[in-house]
């Protein structure tokens, strides 16, 4: 599989704290990782070394070979508005939006028309299944149909890359069920590759492949069961 997003040997402290101590990962078009490991290990700052978020230490990120981490913060950012899409654990919505505005967002910053930025945003609620909430402010919404709306703006633009970090984490299983199955399944429907942050084995079993944090380094459980 042609390898889209490579970071190798990433190094991170915080301080006098390790949060990665020589990291490698790669995601290939279209493929869905899961990220697991335990508290403090590493996942989150892996996930915004990847995204471009936070700059490494050492080691290198690449997206189709281009290296994210010699790039302006200026190119970052227009690396990560134009390709990549983000959920995270609270839906992070703008509160004074309605649920539909917060989906045309992306495409209103991209300067698409208010008209067809709505058109395309309305067809993104109704694959998440949460037309009902379209003129509603976040705050007036449930957690689980918010994440929907989350996901539906992480996917209004049609990213490569979905960087999720724990976006069930808030929810009960029923909703964190919902979520996962229309995350994986819009996602393969447009050929977005996903990282996802998890804790949760039931989470990452939507994965296609689970690699786990441990001490700040990556281990393939793939590669790892292989023998
Ligand atoms: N902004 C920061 N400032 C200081 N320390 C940080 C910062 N971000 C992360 N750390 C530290 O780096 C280490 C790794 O944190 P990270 O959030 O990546 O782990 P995680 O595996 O995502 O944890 P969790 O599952 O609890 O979210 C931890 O020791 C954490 O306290």
């Amino acid at each position: 599989m042609a390898k889209l997003l490579v970071a190798d040997g990433l190094r991170k402290a915080f301080g006098q704290t390790p949060a990665l101590d020589g990291a490698s990962i790669s995601v290939g078009a279209g493929e869905i990782v899961a990220v697991m490991g335990p508290s403090g290990s590493g996942k989150s700052t892996l996930l915004h070394c990847l995204a471009g978020i936070t700059q490494p230490d050492a080691g290198k990120v690449r997206y189709e070979g281009r290296k994210l981490t010699e790039m302006t913060d200026r190119e970052r950012s227009a690396l990560r508005r134009g390709k990549f899409g983000f959920v995270f654990q609270f839906g992070q919505l703008v509160p004074e939006l309605t649920c539909l505005e917060n989906v045309a967002l992306p495409l209103r910053m991209d300067r698409v028309r208010r008209r067809e930025a709505e058109r395309r945003a309305t067809e993104w609620l109704e694959r998440l299944e949460v037309t009902d909430v379209a003129g509603k402010r976040p705050g007036e919404v449930s957690g689980g149909q918010g994440q929907r709306v989350a996901v539906a703006r992480a996917l209004v633009a049609n990213p490569r890359v979905i960087f999720a970090d724990e976006p069930t984490g808030a929810l009960d299983s029923l909703n964190g069920e919902r979520v996962m199955r229309l995350l994986t399944q819009s996602a393969r429907e447009s050929h977005a590759a996903v990282v996802l942050v998890t804790h949760e084995a039931r989470v990452a079993s939507y994965s296609d492949r689970e690699v786990v944090v441990r001490d700040g380094r990556v281990r393939d459980l793939t590669g790892a069961s292989r023998g």
